[in-house]
């Protein structure tokens, strides 16, 4: 399996998730500048966390805006698997490659804690490392967390199990609507989620709960 993380100026969760495809399929991704006008083949696409642009104008706006974004859609089109983790997120609903929108969390502050997430689709390529309705632990850290989306996309993704996967145990962080985490393309196979699976992968982070999407995702053993 080949990945490779796509990187912005102020991202600063690119050397987390660099480290976790690394040690999960066991080859080290490809990265990716945001200038880069196309994308060599690789199995799934990573947009990581951080602060692109400094969070300007609004969370992942600028991001959304630059040549590499033209790559990453026509290899999603392709099927590619992509994946946006929190800032990368907030990239993909800025891009328009995901429905919705991420707004300031209702507590106006910065959320940085463990959550509990519950696997509400397990029929996803990113999601069928865990078991249906299963509940995991998950690191959050951002302050633009807060889903939204009107009605009738909220009622449409439901319908459709594009929500993946959801805040669960009253542990929503930031007010989301329908305590969604975590949504999919109706195509399945662009992810776009706020919590960060990568930071829990292995026993010096306090626990391993996140390495099923990574091991589901790439198609290799836990
Ligand atoms: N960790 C992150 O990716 C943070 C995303 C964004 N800068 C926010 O705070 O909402």
């Amino acid at each position: 399996m080949k990945t490779a993380v796509i990187q912005f100026p102020g991202l600063n969760r690119d050397r987390d998730m660099i480290a976790a495809l690394t040690r999960i399929s066991g080859h080290a991704p490809l990265t990716v500048w945001q200038t880069e006008t196309s994308i060599p083949d690789v199995d799934m696409i990573v947009i990581p966390g951080g602060f692109s642009y400094g969070d300007y104008l609004r969370c992942g706006a600028i991001a959304a805006r630059q040549p590499v974004m033209q790559a990453i859609r026509e290899q999603a089109e392709k099927g590619v698997m992509i994946l946006g983790v929190c800032n990368g997120f907030q990239i993909l609903l800025e891009a328009g490659l995901l429905p919705g929108a991420l707004m300031r969390n209702t507590s106006l502050r910065f959320v940085c804690r463990e959550v509990k997430l519950e696997v509400a689709n397990a029929n996803t390529p990113f999601s069928r490392g865990y078991n249906q309705g299963q509940v995991f632990r998950c690191p959050v850290a951002h302050h633009d967390g807060n889903y939204f989306a009107d009605e009738e996309t909220l009622n449409r993704l439901e319908g459709n199990g594009q929500i993946v996967f959801r805040y669960a145990g009253g542990t929503n962080p930031n007010g989301s609507a329908r305590d969604i985490a975590g949504i999919i393309n109706e195509h399945g196979n662009i992810l776009g989620m706020m919590p960060h699976p990568e930071n829990l992968i292995e026993p010096a982070h306090g626990g391993s709960d996140g390495r099923a999407l990574f091991a589901g995702a790439l198609g290799v053993a836990l």
